[in-house]
């Protein structure tokens, strides 16, 4: 492609991160006031990386060249999706292969052709490079870009730059691992994960294992959960925490409290009480950790280019910090035997190799770095470096003694040393953007193989042997004084965790709605990396980096407009807010701030500029004041730990004691508490949209926080609840109307996230989630969102409604091999004109259509249901939800998957399938050494037989599934009728 042209389909990257769908939307590069090559200098770039020597002795030009070119276009098909092979195979067969032919031009300028990325399993990613001229001219590329446009509208590919797929695939996740993604949104990476997680998921199954996906920005973990929706798993669960401070214990179910006479007998003889006994912690452990921390961000440049105006040395040293503590927290999380990936898209040392080798040595031999150099050789990669220099706004140092006492907010672990230098740093790997005509990224790979020293000493104080792959009980109920201590640390700390980071979350939501109303929006990572990559200066990294930590507030930018409409209202607070609990203002505050910054998301979406400027104005002072508040809690909570007298410390226990007995009260009032009568199925919507107040419920648990609808105002009032559906008239319904076995495990994994008595959406929960949930009777999880969509509310109007849930398409090849009832098999002319006319009438009401409407208007002929013996199996079927499936003769000749019908034996497997008990299916095939049976990849999704949901109606049948995705049902089913009549 020639110098200035534009690159086609979007090179995107709004450095927010963007909040917008993984669209094909406008060329953010042709936008972008930096479309000049002149423009893409930063003198103090180029002098920190050629004295690095990062970039290998003459490819110094190539390097730079290839900055200043835009990314490009790289996508990858969803292994998990629906028709993955067909759609690779349709890609390579009806658009590519064209292209790869000799002498295609246009305007006699030679198409570079679609390159397919060897190294990314299955052949599933490419690459392609077209400009917006040749986009224009060759109806070829119009028709490719179209194709695979639908596609990624029906969630059948995603975009994401080529090495940012890499992380993921070095994990190595199985379908029994549990998964932590500490850094998480938007998500692109989580989606790999969760794919490797259910690669061997058959239809009706779900893996033993999970991934928790977490992110300290809020409104980016909302983004994550609707770009994963995709993967249709029930087995994530999105966390909204500062990953260096992710809850690394839990606190079970409390222990029954002791009879009384039991207790008395246990006092001491001078009859002061003993404590009662402490619920028991665990330790919450993963198998696999990915640690794609924020960072500054110059790997992305060809995407982002005004990095090259933003970029600063401060960007990545005040980074290396946080980093650092993200790596150990993970280390610290991680099991023995489990695999650590830590990652970023820059080529600063200081933020990679520096990050890993003080990881290392703090570590103390318990983790190794592996040298996975056999793994994907088509990859070319660069060894990780094991001297380095450090830069300030100065100069340049080569080490921590030159430094010391000169250097501008340099901390030693940023320094290369004689010990760093010993360690196989060349492990690392880091992959250069004129390599492979991609962005830039480094990678190290790390194995825990034994505990932390930090642990082993714990583990010898509380003389415990470490506990394998089960979630241990780190401390037994029992007076222990260091567990105790351990036990009060961590609750100050969830408080302050708390306050500070929703606060910081919210801070950064404003950020990035700000940033998305500039860059348009693009749902992938390097904004977030770009958030911190400068700009804003030091403080402005920080705003990515360190959520949890005060100092983050201050690298808020106040966007346009100031304080804007909050500024007089901010004013009336202060002087109630000083009165206050600094924790209490800081909740208040950064609800506030994240109710504007949703406001400011909304009004952008609208393209109601001024009114989105407002509302950011608002977030910002809302942040500031949440974070202010933040602070004055640290501080009160820093002098709270420092050492107290003894007293004070008893009359601590006395508390938390007191604390204790009114939750085990509460729980155990609970159960009775729910037997609220059911309201009668199918009375209105309005009245459950009517305010969770008058209409919630209570039930036997809640978790995850969420203030809306609940007794106890929860502890984040801006997320939702998540509780088991306990209504037994709803639950029987759903059993009795699909012809669902007992055993399927509606009643225990069903959960709602409102606690309205009339649930708008059902979830399934994978039994590992649950149960890690459950682990977490103090909610120190701050849950986003988690579980399948299974079910939908549907209320009839003019119709008996003899169960108020649809199935929802997303849940349906979890459920449908246990449905038995309200389910027909359509021969494939059938299904395809289903899916083309949405809508079909049935005769008797096609007869009526034929004639005119009241006001004597022809009616017009609607496609009509003739098949005979569709209409015979459809006739006993109850009005409401029906399911239509393919005909297994058909599906079996057009090779679609098999339709499956499973008994109670699969569903009791579904119900007993974690990770955390080590059961299940795929724990069982493990144990076996096999996988019980022939191999299965691509999950759910893509093992699903050709099925939808449907809508019987007096006059007809319409299905209940996206337009885009029955695109593609509509190109397969034609593919496959093309193939066999030929
Ligand atoms: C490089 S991006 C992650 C990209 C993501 N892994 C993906 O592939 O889509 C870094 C993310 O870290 C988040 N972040 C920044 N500071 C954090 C912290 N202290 N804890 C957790 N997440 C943080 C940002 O909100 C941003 O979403």
């Amino acid at each position: 492609m020639g110098r200035g042209q534009k690159r086609s389909w979007g090179g995107g990257g709004g450095r927010g991160g963007g909040r917008g769908d993984n669209t094909w939307k406008q060329d953010n590069w042709s936008k972008s006031e930096f479309t000049k090559r002149d423009d893409m200098k930063n003198a103090a770039f180029e002098e920190y990386y050629r004295a690095q020597g990062v970039i290998p002795d003459g490819e110094w030009p190539d390097f730079l060249a290839t900055l200043r070119r835009p990314l490009p276009v790289t996508f990858r098909i969803n292994g998990s999706g629906k028709f993955a092979d067909h759609l690779r195979d349709k890609l390579q067969r009806d658009f590519f292969a064209e292209l790869c032919k000799d002498g295609v031009t246009v305007d006699g300028e030679p198409i570079t052709p679609p390159r397919q990325l060897a190294w990314y399993p299955n052949g599933y990613a490419w690459q392609l490079e077209f400009s917006r001229n040749q986009l224009r001219k060759l109806p070829l590329l119009a028709d490719i870009h179209n194709f695979v446009k639908h596609a990624n509208d029906a969630g059948s590919i995603s975009r994401q730059e080529a090495v940012s797929m890499v992380p993921p695939l070095f994990l190595d996740v199985q379908p029994t691992h549990r998964v932590l993604d500490m850094c998480a949104a938007p998500g692109s990476k989580t989606f790999q994960l969760l794919e490797a997680l259910h690669s061997g998921s058959r239809p009706g199954q779900t893996p033993p294992g999970f991934v928790v996906a977490n992110d300290a920005d809020f409104m980016r973990c909302n983004l994550l959960t609707h770009q994963t929706k995709r993967v249709c798993s029930p087995c994530l669960l999105v966390t909204n925490h500062d990953a260096s401070r992710f809850p690394a214990y839990l606190a079970g179910a409390p222990a029954a409290p002791p009879p009384p006479e039991a207790a008395a007998a246990a006092d001491a003889p001078d009859g002061a009480k003993r404590p009662p006994p402490r619920p028991p912690r665990y330790q919450v452990r993963f198998d696999r950790i990915l640690a794609d921390v924020p960072c500054s961000g110059d790997g992305t440049l060809r995407k982002s280019p005004d990095i090259w105006r933003k970029w600063n040395i401060s960007g990545g040293n005040s980074l290396h910090p946080i980093q650092l503590k993200i790596a150990l927290h993970g280390a610290k999380m991680l099991e023995v035997g489990g695999r650590m990936v830590y990652s970023t898209c820059t080529f600063n040392p200081v933020e990679d190799e520096a990050v890993v080798a003080e990881l290392l040595l703090r570590c103390g031999g318990a983790l190794e770095l592996l040298d996975v150099s056999e793994c994907m050789p088509e990859l070319r990669r660069m060894a990780g470096k094991h001297h380095w220099k450090v830069k300030d706004r100065h100069r340049f140092y080569d080490s921590w003694e030159e430094a010391r006492d000169i250097g501008y907010k340099l901390e030693e672990s940023m320094f290369s040393s004689p010990a760093k230098a010993a360690l196989p740093l060349e492990r690392c790997m880091r992959f250069l953007p004129h390599h492979g005509d991609t962005g830039g990224f480094f990678v190290a790979v790390l194995r825990k193989v034994s505990e932390l020293p930090d642990e082993r000493k714990q583990q010898q104080r509380q003389g415990q042997g470490h506990g394998g792959k089960q979630q241990q009980q780190a401390a037994e109920a029992t007076g222990d004084a260091a567990a105790a201590e351990d036990d009060e640390e961590e609750e100050e700390n969830a408080a302050e965790d708390d306050a500070a980071a929703a606060a910081c979350a919210a801070a950064a939501a404003a950020g990035a709605a700000e940033e998305d109303g500039e860059e348009g929006g693009e749902a992938e990572e390097a904004g977030a990396n770009g958030d911190a990559a400068g700009g804003k200066d030091e403080a402005g990294a920080a705003t990515a980096a360190a959520p949890a930590s005060g100092d983050a507030m201050e690298g808020v930018e106040r966007p346009a407009g100031g304080e804007g409409g909050s500024g007089e209202a901010g004013a009336a607070a202060a002087p109630a807010a000083a009165a206050e609990a600094p924790l209490d203002v800081a909740r208040t505050a950064a609800e506030a701030a994240v109710a504007s910054a949703e406001a400011a998301l909304v009004a952008f979406e609208a393209g109601d500029w001024e009114g989105a400027a407002r509302a950011s104005a608002n977030a910002a002072a809302s942040a500031r004041r949440a974070g202010a508040a933040g602070q004055r809690q640290a501080g009160q909570a820093a002098a709270a730990t420092a050492p107290k007298p003894q007293q004070d410390r008893q009359q601590r226990q006395q508390d938390r004691q007191q604390q204790q007995q009114k939750r085990q009260k509460r729980e155990q009032q609970q159960p009775q508490q729910q037997a609220v009568p059911p309201q009668a199925a199918g009375e209105g919507e309005e009245e459950a949209a009517a305010g969770p107040s008058a209409q919630s419920i209570q039930t036997s648990w809640i978790r995850g926080g969420g203030g809306r609808g609940r007794a106890d105002g929860g502890k984040y009032a801006y997320i939702d609840p998540v509780a088991p559906l306990e209504d037994d008239a709803v639950l029987s319904s759903l059993y009795d109307y699909y012809g669902i076995p007992p055993d399927f495990p509606l009643r225990s994994q069903l959960v709602m996230r409102s606690l309205d008595r009339q649930p708008k959406r059902l979830y399934f929960v994978a039994r590992s989630v649950l149960d890690l949930m459950m682990q977490d009777s103090r909610e120190a999880l701050k849950v986003v969102s988690t579980g399948l969509k299974v079910f939908e509310r549907q209320i009839l109007r003019d119709q008996v409604n003899e169960c108020p849930y649809r199935l929802s398409q997303e849940g349906l090849p979890l459920v449908l091999p246990y449905i038995t009832r309200q389910r027909i098999e359509v021969p494939p002319q059938v299904l395809l004109t289903l899916l083309r006319e949405r809508n079909l009438i049935l005769p008797e009401a096609a007869a009526v259509e034929g004639d005119t409407t009241a006001s004597g208007k022809p009616r017009g002929t609607k496609p009509t249901l003739t098949d005979d013996k569709v209409l015979a199996a459809l006739e006993p079927l109850k009005l409401g939800c029906i399911v239509c499936e393919l005909a297994a003769e058909d599906a079996h000749r057009l090779g679609f998957a098999a339709s499956t019908r499973a008994g109670g034996a699969e569903a009791r497997t579904l119900a007993t399938a974690s990770a955390t008990t080590g059961t299940g299916v795929a724990a069982e095939a493990e144990a076996d050494g096999g996988d019980g049976g022939e191999e299965v990849t691509g999950g759910l999704a893509a093992n699903a037989p050709l099925a939808v949901v449907a809508w019987k109606g007096k006059a007809g049948v319409a299905i209940m599934v996206e337009k885009a995705e029955c695109a593609q049902m509509i190109d397969k089913l034609e593919a496959e009728l093309k193939k066999l009549s030929t």
